[in-house]
Parts: structure tokens; C-alpha cells; sequence
């Protein structure tokens, strides 16, 4: 039977009499979709006990941000937990996880030097903070990430090897929908239209990962046609666009080996991001 805990003593103590089992952790802002559930599975095939965290950390949002429009709905949440066989939800309070203003918050470098890093200031500080805490209370052997935030991802790796967790961090490719938009809990925060037109940002970076395949290597002439399809087809603005080589970001102006594109588009009241791998060499890219 699936357990749920608010503080950090329940969990642990929950935990305690699954010793010997190894843990696998789905940290999460709850309001669960089957992205959530692809991570589920994940945890699920790697350790004996699946964790799941429902926690909207105040801390990885700006002044400015949807903190307050953020969806919630956790009798909703623990209904899904349970069907998908979900050993333990995590449920703490603000009070809980931050019972004292944090005196010590976790600084960023070059990782948070792009993209969310600079749209979002504090934000990645924020989340690795969250997720240290996490670790510390969870203790777990292996924790679940999704490629939908493919920067939070790479940040997590690295902030679990600086900081000597002996955690294993596992990345899940992104779930779509049918039309190619990235499930996101912020998706119920779209208008009708909006969300019909969101399928445009998954087709327009797709767009852009075919002319690379085809052999466009002037990074500035993808994001022309990508920018301009989003354009055409929504009536979001462009807030962030940008290749970057993979694996190592570094900024890229003639593509020349694999990359990744990286989008986010502001509706009225959402923010979209999304993403893809473009691999050069060879056709395994891990996006449709
Ligand atoms: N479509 C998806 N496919 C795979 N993983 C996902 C997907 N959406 C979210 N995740 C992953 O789920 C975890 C929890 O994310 P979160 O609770 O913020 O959900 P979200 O849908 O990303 O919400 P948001 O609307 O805030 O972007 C993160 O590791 C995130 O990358
Ligand atoms: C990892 C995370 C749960 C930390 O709050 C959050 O950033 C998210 O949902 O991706
Ligand atoms: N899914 C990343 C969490 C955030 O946007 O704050």
C-alpha cells in the first residue's frame, strides 16, 4: 500500500523499514502528468522502492514568476501515485522544508550562465538547493530527472558529483503529446488557442533539427526559420532561442557536430521551453 509523509521524520521513518532495498527518487512540483509517469516507470525498473516528492519549491521562483498561478492538486496527485504503483509520496510544507531562511544557498557557475540561467536569475540556485535537501532526506540510490529540462538535468549531474552524492541521476527522454507538444503542468495554464498553437514550438524545432541533418551548418539561418514558424504559427513571443553543442554547451555559430536546440516561448500567462538533440553523425537522435 502506497505511504504518504509531510515531514521529514515520517519519511524517514518510513524509509528506515525498507533497509536493505535500494531507493529510487521522482522529485517533482506535483500536478502529475504521464511525463511524471514516464520518470515513474524509470524509478520503477531501477530501484526495489519508488519515492515520488510533491514539493513547489518558492525558492526557484522569481518575484515576477506564476509561484501563485502554479498548478496544484494533490488528492488528484496521490490517485495517480497510487495507480502507477508508487511506494512513498513525499509531501512537506514550505515549513517543513525550509523551516529557517536558508543562510547557505548552493552557487551556480557556467552552467547557469544561459538559457534559464539568465531568463530565470536564482532559478537553478533554487533548484539544486531543493534537490540537495532532497537527497539528504531521501537518501536515495537513484533519482529521476526528465529531459524536458535538459539544463536543470545537466546541472543535477553535476551538482551530484561536486557535492560526492552517491546517487545514480537518471534522464528520461520528453513525453509528448499527440500533436508533439511537451506535457508540462504548465500546459493547463494555456488558452484554447494557445494550446493549439504550442504544437508550432516542438514542430518548429524539429524543422530546425532536420535542416542541420540536411546540412545547414550556420547556426544563425536555423534560428531564423525556426523563429519564424513559431512566429507565424502562435501568438506567443520568443524569449530564449539558442543552439549549443553537445555535450559540452559551449555557443555555436557553425554547427559542425552534435548540437542541441533550445527553445522557450512566453503565452500570456505560460512559459513554455522545450528542446532537442541534433546528432550529426549518425540518425539516433532521441526525439522524434
Ligand atoms: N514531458 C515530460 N517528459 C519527461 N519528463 C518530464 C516531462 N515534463 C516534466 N518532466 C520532468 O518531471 C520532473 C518534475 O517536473 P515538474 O514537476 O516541474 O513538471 P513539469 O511538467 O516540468 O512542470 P512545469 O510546467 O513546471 O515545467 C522534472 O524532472 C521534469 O523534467
Ligand atoms: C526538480 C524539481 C522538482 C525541483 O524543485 C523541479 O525543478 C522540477 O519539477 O523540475
Ligand atoms: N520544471 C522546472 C521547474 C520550474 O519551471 O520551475
Amino acid at each position: 500500500m502506497m505511504k504518504t509523509a509531510n515531514t521529514i521524520k515520517e519519511v524517514r521513518s518510513i524509509l528506515e523499514e525498507t533497509k536493505g532495498q535500494s531507493i529510487a527518487l521522482v522529485p517533482t512540483m506535483g500536478y502529475l502528468h504521464e511525463g511524471h509517469m514516464a520518470l515513474v516507470q524509470a524509478a520503477r525498473e531501477r530501484g526495489d522502492i519508488v519515492v515520488v516528492s510533491i514539493f513547489v519549491n518558492p525558492l526557484q521562483f522569481g518575484p515576477d514568476e506564476d509561484l501563485d498561478s502554479y498548478p496544484r492538486d494533490l488528492e488528484r496527485d496521490l490517485e495517480i501515485c497510487r495507480a502507477h504503483g508508487v511506494d512513498v509520496v513525499f509531501h512537506p510544507a514550505e515549513t517543513e522544508m525550509y523551516p529557517k531562511k536558508p543562510e547557505l544557498l548552493l552557487n551556480l557557475e557556467s552552467m547557469a550562465s544561459i538559457l534559464d540561467g539568465v531568463r530565470r536569475p536564482g532559478h537553478f540556485e533554487g533548484v539544486v538547493t531543493v534537490v540537495n535537501k532532497l537527497f539528504n532526506i531521501i537518501r536515495p540510490d537513484y533519482a529521476v530527472f526528465g529531459e524536458k529540462d535538459r539544463q536543470q538535468l545537466m546541472i543535477i549531474r553535476r551538482m551530484t558529483e561536486d557535492f560526492n552524492h552517491d546517487i545514480k541521476i537518471i534522464g528520461v527522454p520528453t513525453e509528448r503529446e499527440s500533436d508533439g507538444l511537451a506535457k508540462s503542468s504548465r500546459n493547463v495554464n494555456l488558452s484554447e488557442t494557445e494550446r493549439v498553437e504550442a504544437a508550432a514550438i516542438n514542430q518548429a524545432l524539429l524543422m530546425g533539427r532536420d535542416l542541420i541533418q540536411e546540412g545547414v551548418t550556420d547556426a544563425a539561418s536555423v534560428k531564423e526559420r525556426i523563429e519564424a514558424h513559431v512566429v507565424d504559427h502562435t501568438s506567443g513571443a520568443i524569449d530564449d532561442l539558442q543552439i549549443f553543442t553537445h555535450p559540452d554547451l559551449n555557443p555555436v555559430q557553425t554547427i559542425e557536430g552534435n548540437a542541441i536546440i533550445f527553445i522557450a516561448v512566453k503565452f500570456e500567462r505560460t512559459r513554455l521551453i522545450d528542446n532537442v538533440m541534433v546528432m550529426k553523425n549518425d540518425q539516433n537522435n532521441d526525439e522524434r
